[in-house]
């Protein structure tokens, strides 16, 4: 099957919410950002993103559930001024994005000239507390992806995917930090990525519909490098450097956040996306993996967790017990996994002897 208007909606809704989160950078303050249970920020553009996104979907596509990162709690109890402007805020933005007329290869506005109701953007935020599951239709959502990258001016990227009775179809993701020209790194920024199972990966950017495919390069060993999340609190910066060791990686590591990462390495950048747990017992969200691991897979690579098995989406909201996370062009994912259970297997011997 080929997607096609899921396709089109799915583009047409993150190139609204990239160029909301890009209008939002520069005017950021500190009393729109929250701090979330979990000691996570989500900002304004968060909100307002998931809102876009999560309206345009239920326009398009009514019967659909929706696993999307943020919830509308905070904004539904408006106990300080500073929560009652975030709301007005969020609100604000979310209406201007969805009325803005769109670029001639998008689908029109959405709001049909009326302004949505705080009521209805709300509701929509929360259109994505689906729980997810084994079968059906659901989009996975990340609003913004990095949300630390994006506050400090790095990558973030919008993420967007369409699950099929647990298999990922679907997969469309913006990066508004990321130059076109991974070799022009001044150049034009503005990235979106496409794939389609089945059809390939895709890049264009934000001002250009042209579709152009990518595969992923041949690496000779003495190219490899390992791209890694820039938070130490997301991927074990130590585990990754005695991996780094253990294939005589002399690159230092390319620190990144978001599925950027996805992104640049199915263009050929780095060679090895090596996510390897912390040890807090954390479990990695779907919306974190679906679009980027398909778009490896898509432009030939492999993606699994540290132990070489395949992600589950049909778990829930998470992606379960899985064991980290490997992604690698077909020729090197055997030699990561055997890498990493050799490092392992040299710790708890360490550890016994
Ligand atoms: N302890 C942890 N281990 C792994 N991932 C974590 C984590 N705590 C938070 N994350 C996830 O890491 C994502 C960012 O990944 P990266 O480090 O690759 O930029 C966050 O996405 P959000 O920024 O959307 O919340 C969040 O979901
Ligand atoms: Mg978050
Ligand atoms: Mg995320
Ligand atoms: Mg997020």
């Amino acid at each position: 099957m080929s997607f096609a208007l899921e396709k089109q909606v799915a583009i047409s809704a993150v190139l609204r919410a990239c160029r909301l989160t890009s209008s939002v950078f520069t005017k950021l303050v500190t009393a729109e950002t929250v701090t979330k249970n979990d000691k996570s920020p989500v900002t304004v553009a968060d909100y307002a993103a998931q809102a876009v996104i999560n309206t345009v979907l239920s326009r398009a596509f009514p019967e659909d559930a929706i696993v999307g990162e943020e919830d509308a709690g905070v904004l539904r109890n408006p106990g300080t001024e500073e929560i009652v402007q975030l709301k007005a805020h969020v609100v604000a933005l979310a209406n201007d994005a969805l009325s803005t007329p769109a670029n001639s290869d998008e689908l029109p506005a959405w709001s049909l000239g009326s302004p949505r109701t705080p009521e209805q953007l709300l509701d929509a935020i929360d259109r994505g507390q689906y729980a997810g599951g084994r079968t059906g239709r659901m989009w996975a959502l990340d609003p913004i992806d990095g949300t630390k990258g994006f506050l400090r001016g790095g990558q973030y990227a919008v993420c967007l995917a369409l699950i099929v009775d647990s298999v990922v179809q679907l997969g469309v993701m913006g990066c508004p930090n990321l130059p076109v020209n991974a070799d022009k790194p001044e150049g034009e920024k503005g990235c979106l990525f496409v794939a389609v199972r089945g059809e390939g990966a895709t890049q264009r950017s934000f001002t250009s519909p042209t579709l152009h495919k990518l595969l992923m390069p041949t690496v000779p060993p003495e190219s490899y490098q390992v791209l890694e999340s820039l938070e130490a609190a997301h991927s074990s910066h130590s585990f990754s450097s005695l991996f780094s060791n253990k294939l005589h990686i002399t690159r230092p590591p390319l620190r990144m956040d978001s599925q950027a990462k996805y992104c640049s390495l199915a263009r050929g950048q780095g060679a090895i996306y090596l996510r390897m747990p912390t040890g807090v017992g954390y479990r990695e969200k779907i919306w974190d993996h679906a679009s980027g691991s398909l778009l490896v897979q898509e432009a030939g690579g492999l993606v699994t967790d540290g132990r070489g098995l395949p992600l589950d989406f049909g778990l829930g909201r998470t992606l379960g017990e899985n064991f980290g996370i490997i992604a690698a062009n077909k020729e090197i994912h055997p030699k990561v996994i055997e890498a990493i259970k050799a490092i392992q297997e040299e710790e708890s011997k360490g550890k016994s002897g």
